[in-house]
């Protein structure tokens, strides 16, 4: 190929790209675009089409890029301040048809802009997938898989920035343990008492406001973090939460079976580290199941 021809070989090169690919004169008027810019952009270089106009209508009629503003206008002004101020500049846009592209932006010794993009869809959707991997790693990492609370991990995370937040104060803390499970399972099987477990996750949830803390941090241990309630009104709520437990039917099989919990409560202190705090309602909990069990024992500390 001889070198008078490469101006010509490199337009047809262009013209030819999936790739979208647009010249834009020092007015931003459109000057130059392949059929793959033409189709992302639905418009046709025309002398006069600038680039204002060509998103005004990508805005108005919902094709082309994909514009999140209710004020084009001040949008306009938003990204006019970004557009060929730099030599070069990359980024990644949206097209309403799906497509996400990475449009590089380079100006031109005479003022001219050259645009050029390549879809990177594929690659998002990579990192999508990814982003949604991880995600879910990260969830299950948190929760119980029987119950769908929160972990024994997460539930005492919970309790160590509650105990950080002043906004969580006064906090109290109860630990909560279902009566004779040990029977329960002995009697009526594995699966029984796994049953019997989510229902008390689900009336500890019914039981207990948006955001108090459930986790269940052992076999048949649950904790339940109560920011912004002092030893009454967390009181009250785990009493209602007892009082839940032994109106509940969870076996369909086993329509008369109902069965009951303990709960240690404590009133956390300032200063008082969580395992500190634990120990305590750990103690709370054994007197109430020394106590004779279906009750709660409080601790203020
Ligand atoms: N079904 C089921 N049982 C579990 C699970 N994790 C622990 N357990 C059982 O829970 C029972 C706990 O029994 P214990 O600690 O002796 O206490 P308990 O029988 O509840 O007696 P008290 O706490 O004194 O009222 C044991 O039999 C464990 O095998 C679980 O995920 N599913």
């Amino acid at each position: 190929m001889s070198e008078a021809l490469l101006p010509q070989t490199l337009l047809a090169s262009h013209e030819a790209s999936p790739n979208p690919a647009a010249l834009f004169d020092a007015q931003d008027v459109l000057r130059w675009a392949n059929k793959a810019f033409c189709e992302a952009y639905k418009v046709q270089p025309d002398g006069h089409l600038t680039w204002s106009d060509m998103m005004r209508s990508n805005h108005a009629s919902g094709q082309g890029a994909v514009i999140e503003a209710d004020d084009i206008e001040a949008w306009l002004a938003a990204t006019a301040s970004r557009r060929g101020k730099l030599p070069h500049r990359a980024f990644e846009a949206d097209l309403t048809d799906g497509r996400w592209i990475w449009m590089s932006e380079t100006v031109l010794p005479d003022g001219w802009l050259m645009c050029l993009a390549i879809d990177i869809t594929p690659l998002r959707q990579d990192s999508r997938s990814l982003r949604q991997a991880h995600a879910k790693a990260l969830r299950a990492s948190q929760t119980d898989a029987l119950t769908g609370l929160a972990n024994r991990r997460q539930g005492l995370q919970l309790l160590q920035q509650a105990l950080a937040e002043s906004e969580a104060w006064p906090l109290c803390v109860a630990l909560l343990d279902l009566d004779h499970f040990k029977q329960i399972n002995d009697s009526l099987g594995h699966a029984a008492g796994d049953q019997v477990l989510c229902d008390f996750a689900r009336q500890m949830l019914a039981s207990t406001r948006r955001e108090d803390g459930c986790a269940r941090i052992g076999g048949e241990e649950f904790l339940l973090i109560l920011p912004a309630a002092a030893l009454g009104q967390a009181g009250v709520i785990v009493e209602r939460l007892l009082a839940r437990v032994r109106q509940s039917r969870p076996l369909a099989e086993q329509p008369e079976f109902g069965y009951r919990c303990s709960a240690g409560l404590v009133e956390a202190q300032w200063g008082e580290s969580s395992e500190v705090l634990l120990q305590r309602a750990d103690a709370a909990l054994y007197r109430a199941k020394a106590a004779g069990r279906d009750r709660i024992e409080r601790d203020a500390g």
